[in-house]
């Protein structure tokens, strides 16, 4: 058997430019996640150990088919990919496969929220039009047990079968209440131009169903998954408390069934600087895992498709997120994920979280780039032994660090570009760290450590085997875009060349808007 698992990497970190025009190079990718986020309260409280997690449930399942289905020596590797019979040429190709149709055929949907006439059936489910489509209920809420079953089954899953198009991408539906403010909401307080007055009536506990009319297989399933309802069942509280409701976000198997594009955004807690300033009033109250009201003069409510609220850790949210993303990539399809959002929001704390020591000792606060590959070195290793036989080889090629940097007469051109092999998660671990801390960070008044620039990590999947003495060959990239944040000149309190890279940020996030046509 042919084993060489070498993974050559660069940290890849883009200057304050436009970029739209490298976007697409750099992309390729069919799945996206964007990560945005909001503010809110509370500082995380305890935290459990988690030595083991990011990986594999254990190596057996893998060998015994139980994440990629089935003890069939003859399915590829991670196994989405449909075989199509005995190849005829000697050695075939698995570029990017093409995704069946989804269930609405909504291969063409546009990819920016339409204004309601042209909104296709399967946007309008993923948005809603409403914020209350009704409660889910209570059958259909899942008990623990139900919920673990569905874990399970998510792992044990044969073939991904995948579905669905390209969806809307994340303008978020917005509903407007125009409501009068009362006394039920304390005046809410924020860095940004929140207006004085919240608002009015206690929201109603509503939950955009999933499963409305369509009831059949996975949307049954991802209904016990998904509750999607505040665990008490209890009205939202208010916004000026100490405690928030929690939300479960639940692993989903339909995550990249539906569509390719999918939106979390995820609402830090306060931090202790805006504690000491504000108290802990909030502008938001997340109302479900899909929705969130903005407690403004009007009130405006967003329905995304996942939101994290705050008590929800790093290594839930890399199993929500991140988790399916890899196995994604392992079975042939490119998949990018962007950290979008205001200055201090937490971008870089999701993507790379605390970095110090990770190598050491992983912690929980570590984010979704070290866990990711921390699965994916576990993930192929299992596969390797499992596969002797087909003398199945694969090659993770980690891409990170180049700088894009932009020339009159040059153009675009990648500067410093270097590479490294990696044998190990450790070794990985040590360029991420050695690539974040080659990152341009500055203090503003948001943030103590903003990143200046954007930066992107970019893992070629490289798998080769032989069957039927034909060999194949599959490739797929993986994108862990953090970008830098966006921010206000008058709230950042940026000057001097803060204020210009602040500039650069901005302009070149609107590049970034127009590259995805939102
Ligand atoms: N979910 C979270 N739980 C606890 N702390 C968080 C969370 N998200 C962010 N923080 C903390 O908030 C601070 C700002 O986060 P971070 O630096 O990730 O913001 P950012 O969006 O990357 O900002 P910038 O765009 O300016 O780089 C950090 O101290 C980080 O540890």
């Amino acid at each position: 058997m042919v084993r060489s698992p070498v993974v050559s990497m660069e940290p890849c970190l883009y200057e304050n430019r436009s970029w739209s025009a490298d976007l697409g190079k750099i992309l390729g990718a069919r799945q996206i996640v964007v990560v945005s986020f909001k503010y809110s309260i509370r500082m995380l409280g305890g935290g459990k150990n988690e030595e083991t997690e990011n990986l594999p449930l254990n190596s057996n399942a893998l060998s015994s088919g139980l994440i990629h289905g089935g003890l069939d020596s003859s399915r590829a590797p991670f196994g989405a990919i449909q075989e199509t019979g005995p190849n005829p040429k000697p050695e075939r190709m698995d570029k990017t496969p093409t995704k069946p149709k989804g269930r609405y055929g909504d291969t063409m949907l546009p990819l920016r929220t339409p204004d309601g006439h042209n909104f296709g059936v399967s946007a309008r489910n993923r948005f809603g039009w409403a914020k209350s489509e009704g409660t889910l209920p209570a059958s259909e809420t899942a008990s623990d047990d139900s919920l673990a079953e569905g874990a399970n089954s998510y792992y044990g899953q044969g073939g991904r079968g995948i579905g669905g198009g390209i969806g809307g991408l994340a303008t978020p539906r917005t509903t407007r209440t125009l409501a009068r403010a009362n006394s039920n909401y304390s005046e809410s307080y924020s860095v940004q131009s929140t207006p004085n007055k919240s608002v009015s009536k206690p929201p109603s506990v509503s939950c955009r169903s999933k499963v409305d009319g369509n009831g059949g297989g996975r949307w049954g399933n991802f209904a016990a998954l998904y509750k999607g309802l505040p665990s008490s069942g209890n009205p939202p509280p208010l916004v000026n408390t100490v405690e928030v409701p929690h939300f479960d976000l639940k692993e989903d198997p339909s995550f990249w069934m539906e569509h390719n594009v999918q939106v979390v955004v995820r609402v830090r807690p306060l931090n202790s600087w805006e504690k000491n300033a504000h108290g802990n009033y909030r502008c938001l109250k997340q109302e479900s895992s899909h929705s969130i009201t903005w407690i403004g003069q009007p009130e405006a409510g967003f329905t995304f498709d996942h939101l994290a609220c705050e008590s929800v850790d790093q290594e839930v949210l890399f199993r929500m997120v991140g988790l399916p993303m890899v196995e994604n990539c392992l079975s042939g399809y490119n998949s990018c994920m962007f950290a979008y959002g205001q200055t201090g929001s937490g971008k870089t704390y999701t993507m790379l979280g605390e970095m110090e020591a990770m190598e050491l000792q992983p912690g929980q606060h570590r984010g979704m780039t070290p866990r990711i590959f921390k699965f994916l070195f576990a993930t192929i290793q299992a596969e390797e032994e499992s596969r002797r036989d087909e003398k199945l080889n694969l090659q993770p090629v980690l891409i990170p660090c180049l700088w894009l940097r932009e020339d009159v007469k040059k153009g675009v051109y990648v500067e410093n570009l270097s590479e490294f092999e990696v044998q190990s998660v450790g070794g990985i671990l040590r360029l991420l760290i050695q690539g974040s801390l080659s990152r341009k960070v500055a203090a503003t008044s948001m943030n103590r450590e903003s990143s200046r620039s954007h930066s992107v990590f970019t893992c070629v999947i490289k798998c080769r085997w032989e069957k039927d003495s034909s060999a194949n060959l599959r490739f797929a990239r993986l994108n862990l875009f953090d970008l830098a944040g966006s921010e206000r000149q008058k709230t950042s309190g940026a000057e001097g060349d803060r204020l210009k890279e602040a500039a650069s940020i901005n302009k070149s996030l609107s590049e970034n808007v127009r590259a995805f046509g939102v």
